[in-house]
C-alpha cells in the first residue's frame, strides 16, 4: 500500500505482545512485519493465529526489515535495538526510555543518520503541556511516583540500599533526586519520569519522588509543572498489566496511538 510504514517490535511481553496483536488486526498505514523475543518458543506460542505472520528475527535485525522500530525489551538489552534502528536511519520509539537518558549520544546519531526518536507517552500524561510549557519559562517539573510494592521489587536502587520493598505496611517514600538518578536506580520502573524529563526541562532539574504504597492497586503518577505560561497538576492511575505489575496496561495502546500519528492524515495533540 502506498504511505504505508512497516512495524518491527524488539520484545514481545506486556507491551510488544499487545502491541503486535492490535497491529495484527489492522491498523490503516502501519503493518506488523517483524518481531524479537527472548524464548523464542513462547514467542511463536503468542504468534499462533496471526493473520499476517511477522518474522522471528534477531534484535539488531529489527532495523533491516521495517520502518520504525518499536523497543519494547528490557532495558538491558536496549542498546542493541536502538544502535542498529539509528544506524539505518530508522524510526526508533523507545519504550524504556529511561535507557535513553544515559545514551544521548543516540540523538546526535539520529541527526547524522537521518533516524528519527520518536518518544511515546507511554504510561504517563500531558507531555503535550509539558512541551508547550517548556517553549516558555519553566520554574520546576516534579513528578511523584506511587506502586503497590511488587511494582518496584528488583529496582538495583532498593538491592543496593536493602531496601525490602515487600514488607513495607505503610505508603513509604523509597527514592528522592532527579530523574537521571531515578532512571539509573529504577531502569525498569519509572520510565515516566525519564519521558518527562525529555519533555520538560531535562533529566538533572526534573525532580522525582518514588513511593512503595501498599495501599494502592494501580501504578500512580502526579506530575506538576510551575510554568510561566501555566501551572499544570495532572494524575494518571493505571491499572497493572497482567503479564508484568510493573507496565501500566494504557502503555501499549499509548505506543499503538504514537504510531497512529506517524501515518494519520488528522492527528490531534501536539
Ligand atoms: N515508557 C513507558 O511509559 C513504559 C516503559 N516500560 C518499559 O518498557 C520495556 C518493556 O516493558 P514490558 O513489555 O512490560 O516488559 P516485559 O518484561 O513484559 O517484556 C519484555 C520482552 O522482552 C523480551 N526480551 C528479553 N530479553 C530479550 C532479548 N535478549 N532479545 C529479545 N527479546 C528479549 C522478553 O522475551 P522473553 O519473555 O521471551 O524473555 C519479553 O518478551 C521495559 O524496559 C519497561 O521498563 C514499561 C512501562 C511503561
Ligand atoms: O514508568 C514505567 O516504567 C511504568 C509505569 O510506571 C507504569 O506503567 O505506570
Amino acid at each position: 500500500m502506498a504511505g504505508e510504514l512497516t512495524v518491527a517490535i524488539g520484545g514481545l511481553g506486556a507491551i510488544g505482545a499487545h502491541l503486535a496483536r492490535a497491529l495484527d488486526q489492522g491498523v490503516e498505514g502501519l503493518r506488523l512485519v517483524a518481531v524479537a523475543a527472548g524464548d523464542q518458543e513462547k514467542a511463536k506460542r503468542t504468534l499462533a493465529g496471526f493473520r499476517a505472520m511477522p518474522a522471528l528475527v534477531s534484535l539488531p535485525e529489527l532495523a533491516e526489515r521495517a520502518d520504525i522500530v518499536v523497543e519494547a525489551a528490557p532495558a538491558a538489552v536496549f542498546e542493541q535495538i536502538a544502535e542498529a534502528a539509528i544506524a539505518r536511519g530508522r524510526i526508533f520509539v523507545p519504550s524504556s526510555v529511561g535507557a535513553l537518558l544515559p545514551r544521548m549520544h543516540l540523538v546526535v546519531r539520529a541527526r547524522e543518520s537521518g533516524a528519527r526518536i520518536v518518544v511515546p507517552t507511554g504510561a504517563l500524561l500531558g507531555l503535550d503541556a509539558v512541551r508547550a510549557a517548556a517553549e516558555g519559562e519553566v520554574a520546576s517539573v516534579t513528578i511523584q511516583t506511587r506502586k503497590p510494592p511488587r511494582g518496584l521489587e528488583g529496582a538495583p536502587y532498593l538491592v543496593e540500599n536493602g531496601i525490602d520493598v515487600l514488607s513495607i505496611a505503610t505508603p513509604t517514600l523509597v527514592f528522592k533526586g532527579n530523574a537521571f538518578d531515578a532512571a539509573r536506580g529504577f531502569p525498569a520502573n519509572v520510565n515516566v519520569a525519564a519521558a518527562l524529563a525529555l519533555a520538560g526541562i531535562g533529566p538533572e532539574r526534573t525532580m522525582v519522588e518514588i513511593w512503595g504504597d501498599p495501599g494502592v492497586t494501580r501504578n500512580t503518577h502526579t506530575i506538576k509543572v510551575e510554568a510561566a505560561a501555566a501551572r499544570l497538576t495532572m494524575t494518571i492511575e493505571n491499572v497493572p498489566s497482567e503479564e508484568n505489575p510493573r507496565t501500566g496496561k494504557i502503555t501499549p495502546l499509548s505506543i499503538l496511538a504514537c504510531l497512529r500519528g506517524l501515518t494519520s492524515t488528522l492527528k490531534v495533540g501536539s
